[in-house]
């Protein structure tokens, strides 16, 4: 268990080293700010102290405010664990005290690390030390002056920028902005730091107490418009949260009022915001993501993750060169192999394109894209696949022709290798089943585009080795992924859980209910897109085959809508053609299509499920119910069948694959928030009217039934039939 600890020497020169401690980010535990306090207290009344440098222990400043300690606020509700760190330790004991102090940062500052950095009088940092403010991305604003002394150091644009987006900035940058004063090799920066505090304290470097300079902010007239900017785009960006409005109020009360009237009110929003539903969803995402690399039997046993260098990739289509994207992105050398020379020219383009797209967007510099390019090698048979460790299968889903390319790599590659599939749909031990290596087989699942979507679900059977579960998550972090492990199952979690999703949506749409009015409301929910819209984007294909495969495992919840056959039957094929629900024309917005209409009336006189062919009556939240409550259902028997190792990866799966709005806190914790029981009542008594497809799953029942929430650990799966 880590120790929070504050230490100060003391040498010869009068400068006071204050360091912190707090494996393995030097999060700002509370015993971490009494001991500051103490510390500075201390250096403030000892004579042979000139000036203090104030820094964080091995190689890293702070990654701010204890987030453990929100969870606890969470907990118990009680908001007077909050320390009040703003006025009384960064005001009243650093930045107006009769000592300067210098923040010397290594590795990074962010949140709370970087606001107290920004109470000293002078930063010295590394090079590409991260520092940034990302307390919105947990539901709050920055609580110790942030919102404060940054627009003063950077200017009131970036400011903005910088906390609305909560992404980092580094030292370089912030060395040509004004935040920070040097920046120095790891080697210097207590030398550079301690010489430039007795500058200071010689007045020999100015002494700045940021909280009350002025001439970066800009007249009031532009400030107003810029905030009046940045909030009509956070009511776009942002809807449904409450955090970015706030942040943007709270800057302004300090650009009219000073800094001092603007910390104080930060200091009653942030705690008001601490309380919120959003940051408590917010902050469940960020440990909920964090728990999906601790799997029982694979990462408590002591297992040492192997080396990969080197990656084939079987297909070079949309999803292949995805993946080999992501891969050569991260210095990983490639081998992308296809039949034939046209299809392998096609899969490199495809990634070529993919990397230029980065640098047009810069997200990428050209010298990395060059170099990223360079770890690629297209090939059209096996011999590059002596030396690999890894050997992703991105062909199309059909059975045979995987079982065929497994037995082929089997021979090909090292006994060492992995094999892994990318299916979404197959079974894993039906790919494997020619082989004798099913302890390396195992299933990588990516989702579209897989260079861009973070999640990926990693599949094992009951015979995938611990080993080879391990190294793909180490590869999967590597590439900048988040793995999550799963069962082996029809769909796996996330496909499995939202296929209820589209469902829902037509059966809604043959009950009666608008096309566009369920995207709206499921968009206005927070989804990026609603569900027809989404079938556009997949394509119908996808809707067919996915339909295909779930009515056969799943035939007593599976509704047949012919609509998707009806509108190809009417020449559309979603964004494909430019015709689907939506017209899709180059440079604008896709358009709802009144011409759908007639197909919706058609597609409804086939199923003929209206109750007396008349609409029905349902309220705009019974929509989104009636289209998500099913998928908290399928979400139900996931859990009871073991699928994922905690509620809480479901959680993660469901954000960052299907995009199920974070500020809900994914789909299990959103049930939660709405109650088990009344998705449960309403799932009953819509099963009594309109079917088998609403009916309470046997889980749900029984949480509802024994007022247990849906997250709450599952002690045995039913019937034995853990997949883990
Ligand atoms: C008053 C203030 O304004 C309020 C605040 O400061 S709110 C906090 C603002 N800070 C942040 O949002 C930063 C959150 N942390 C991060 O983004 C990332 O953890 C990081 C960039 C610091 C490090 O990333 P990475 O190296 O990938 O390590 P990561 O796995 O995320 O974290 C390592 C461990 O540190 C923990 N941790 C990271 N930041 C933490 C924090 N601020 N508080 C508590 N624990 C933290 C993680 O939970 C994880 O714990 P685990 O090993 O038990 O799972």
């Amino acid at each position: 268990m880590a120790v929070a600890r504050v230490t100060m020497e003391v040498e010869n020169d009068g400068v006071a080293v204050i360091t912190f401690s707090n494996p393995p980010v030097n999060a700002l535990a509370l015993p971490i700010f009494e001991g500051l306090k103490q510390k500075f207290t201390e250096a403030m009344r000892r004579i042979d102290v000139k000036a203090i440098v104030l820094t964080g222990k091995d190689g890293k400043f702070s990654g701010g405010f204890d987030i453990n300690v929100f969870e606890m606020v969470h907990k118990t509700g009680d908001l007077s664990i909050l320390p009040d760190v703003s006025v009384d330790l960064l005001v009243n004991v650093i930045e107006d005290a009769k000592k300067p102090t210098v923040a010397a940062i290594a590795g990074l500052a962010l949140g709370g690390g970087l606001e107290l950095a920004l109470g000293c009088h002078a930063r010295i940092a590394v090079p590409k030390a991260q520092l940034g403010l990302p307390e919105l991305s947990l539901g709050v604003i920055p609580g110790s002056g942030g919102t404060q002394r940054l627009p003063r150091l950077v200017g009131l644009s970036k400011a903005v920028e910088m906390m609305l987006s909560s992404r980092p900035i580094m030292s370089e940058e912030g060395k040509e902005l004004g935040l920070i004063d040097a920046v120095v090799p790891l080697e210097e920066l207590l030398k550079v730091s301690r010489q430039w505090a007795l500058d200071i304290a010689g007045r020999r470097k100015p002494w700045i107490r940021s909280l009350h300079i002025m001439d970066k902010l800009g007249s009031l007239p532009e400030a107003h418009d810029l905030i009046k900017m940045a909030r009509q785009q956070a009511k776009q960006t942002a809807k449904n949260m409450p955090q970015h409005l706030a942040c943007l109020d709270v800057i302004e009360e300090g650009v009219i009022h000073g800094g001092y009237i603007g910390v104080l009110k930060e200091a009653k929003v942030f705690k008001e915001l601490v309380a919120s539903v959003t940051s408590k969803a917010l902050v469940h995402v960020f440990f909920a993501q964090r728990a999906t690399a601790k799997v029982p039997n694979v990462t408590d046993i002591g297992l040492k993750p192997r080396m990969t260098k080197k990656v084939a990739v079987i297909g070079g289509g949309l999803m292949g060169s995805g993946i080999a994207t992501a891969l050569i992105l991260s210095n990983i050398y490639v081998v992308l192999k296809e039949i034939n020379s046209e299809y392998l020219l096609r899969g490199i383009k495809t990634i070529e394109v993919n990397i230029r797209g980065l640098v047009s967007r810069k997200r990428l510099t050209q010298d990395n894209a060059e170099k990223a390019l360079s770890m690629l090698k297209g090939v059209l048979d096996y011999s590059e696949f002596k030396d690999v460790d890894l050997v992703i299968e991105a062909v199309i889903e059909d059975v045979p022709l995987k079982q065929k390319i497994f037995s082929e790599i089997e021979k090909a590659c090292p006994p060492h290798c992995i094999l892994a599939s990318n299916t979404s749909t197959i079974d894993l031990n039906i790919v494997g089943e020619k082989t004798r290596s099913q302890d390396r087989i195992v299933g990588a699942h990516f989702f579209s585009p897989a260079h861009v979507m973070p999640l990926l679900e990693i599949v094992r059977t009951e015979k995938t080795s611990p080993q080879a579960i391990l190294d793909l998550m180490t590869v999967g972090k590597t590439i900048k992924k988040v793995p999550v492990v799963v069962g082996n199952c029809t769909g796996f979690a996330v496909n499995r859980n939202f296929f209820p999703y589209s469902q829902g949506a037509h059966i809604l749409v043959n009950l009666g209910v608008d096309v566009f009015k369920i995207d709206r409301l499921i968009t206005d929910f927070g989804l990026p897109l609603g569900p027809f819209q989404l079938q556009d984007l997949a394509g119908y294909g996808v809707a067919v085959a996915t339909t295909k495969e779930f009515s056969s495992y799943f035939p007593d919840r599976t509704f047949y809508s012919p609509l998707v056959e009806l509108l190809m039957k009417n020449g559309r094929n979603g964004k494909n053609n430019g015709k689907g629900y939506y017209i899709y024309e180059k440079g604008s917005k896709p358009k709802p299509d009144p011409l759908v209409l007639p197909i919706v009336e058609e597609s409804r006189r086939l199923t003929n499920i209206m109750p007396g062919g008349k609409p029905i009556t349902v309220t705009d939240q019974e929509i989104i119910e009636m289209i998500l409550f099913p998928v908290v259902n399928e979400a139900c028997r996931v859990l009871d069948e073991g699928i994922v190792v905690r509620a809480s990866d479901l959680d993660v799966a469901s954000v960052l694959g299907m995009s199920f709005p974070s500020y809900r806190g994914g789909i299990v914790f959103w049930a939660d928030t709405v109650g088990a029981n009344h998705v449960y009542r309403s799932l009953k008594k819509w099963s009594q009217v309109y079917g088998n497809f609403y009916k309470p799953s046997q889980f749900l029942e029984e949480r509802a039934s024994r007022g247990i929430p849906l997250s709450a650990p599952v002690s045995t799966p039913s019937a034995s039939r853990s997949r883990m």
